[in-house]
């Protein structure tokens, strides 16, 4: 029975591992981060703005702060809008959250859109998008942040969403290296077509990252990244993932690991192996049924540990 129940929290059942190999040329990268110098200080592992949020959907850009923080970055901030600022802030002490002004249907209005840029400048990686609505002003946001943002921009859910708005022909000049995560769902929004075979849609997607020289991670039963040309499958994790919330969880930890140094196609493939892990260890304990986002979250140092073992 407990047999049973530990290989249903994975989908790599049948390995005697206790989880699957971390591929080998990640393992420089993932011991750099794991070492870390007695004199070190926060500012030394990078810093996440996270932009998100919206009247309804406080819960994913608080999720995706916390990400950063279990994924070892030295400082995240939270922009959302204002009326959710107090309820984001109150996830977690270590949060910093600003909130910014918002039109009437509790989403960043246009209004926001100067501030939150002057946020980005001081940030090594924006995550964009988790609880972020589908505003107005929302597609304006993201067009600006790809145009302008040098260093790594993340775009998830509705930030996804307000880029499948968007005309190609204005994504062919960003400032900097961009990612974007998204499920099958986004993946074909994106694409402005239904694509319901898996390996017909990891080709389209292989094919839409090429095109606008993105990291694109196809989220799912064996995620697969890739940057257009290199197509690697992740293959820790399970169904215990099937809950509200672990995507917003793998923006945040996506975003952390790109801010301490690793390429954005190191860090998603990383990423995506420690959310998986930490997502078999939640399931192990707690029951793929029991498990929620949060408890990815709490998983997510014995990840680590993992890693280090
Ligand atoms: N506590 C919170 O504040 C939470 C907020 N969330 C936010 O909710 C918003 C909507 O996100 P949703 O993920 O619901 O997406 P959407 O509502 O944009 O898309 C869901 C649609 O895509 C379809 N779909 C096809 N393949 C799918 C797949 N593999 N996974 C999921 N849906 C698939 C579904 O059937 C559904 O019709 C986002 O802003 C997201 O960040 C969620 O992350 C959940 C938690
Ligand atoms: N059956 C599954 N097997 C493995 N991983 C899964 C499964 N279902 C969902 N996941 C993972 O859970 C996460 C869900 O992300 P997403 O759909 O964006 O959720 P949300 O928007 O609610 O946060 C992704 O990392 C995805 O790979
Ligand atoms: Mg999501």
């Amino acid at each position: 029975m407990i047999d049973r129940f530990r290989t249903d929290c994975r989908y790599h059942s049948g390995m005697d591992a206790p989880f699957p190999p971390l591929p080998q040329d990640l393992l420089a990268a993932a011991h750099r981060l794991l070492a870390r110098a007695p004199d070190c200080h926060k500012y030394d592992f990078g810093r996440v703005l996270v932009i998100g949020g919206s009247r309804s959907m406080a819960g994913a850009p608080a999720l995706a702060g916390m990400a950063v923080l279990r994924g070892a970055a030295g400082v995240v901030e939270i922009a959302v809008p204002q009326a959710i600022a107090p309820v984001v802030a109150g996830f977690d002490p270590a949060l910093i959250v600003h909130g910014l002004p918002e039109d009437g249907g509790g989403h960043f209005g246009a209004e926001a859109l100067d501030g939150l840029l002057a946020l980005a400048q001081k940030a090594d990686v924006v995550v964009c998008g988790p609880g972020m609505g589908r505003g107005p002003a929302l597609a304006d946001l993201v067009e600006r942040l790809w145009q302008s943002f040098p260093r790594l921009l993340l775009l998830d859910a509705d930030g996804l969403n307000a880029l499948a708005g968007l005309p190609r022909e204005r994504l062919r000049a960003p400032a900097g290296s961009r990612m974007l995560t998204p499920h099958a769902g986004e993946m074909q929004r994106l694409l402005g077509s239904v694509c319901s075979e898996r390996a017909a849609l990891e080709a389209e997607a292989t094919a839409y990252a090429a095109e606008l020289d993105a990291v694109l991670v196809l989220k799912g039963h064996r995620t697969l990244v890739t940057d257009g040309v290199r197509n690697q499958h992740n293959a820790s994790g399970g169904p215990g993932l099937a809950t509200a919330g672990t995507g917003d969880v793998l923006s945040g930890l996506i975003g952390a690991l790109a801010a301490q140094g690793l390429t954005p196609f190191e860090a998603a493939r990383l990423g995506a192996w420690l959310h998986g892990v930490a997502g078999e260890l939640a399931c192990e304990a707690l029951t793929a049924p029991g498990m929620t986002a949060g408890d990815v979250l709490d998983a997510l140092p014995m990840a680590w540990k993992a890693l280090a073992e």
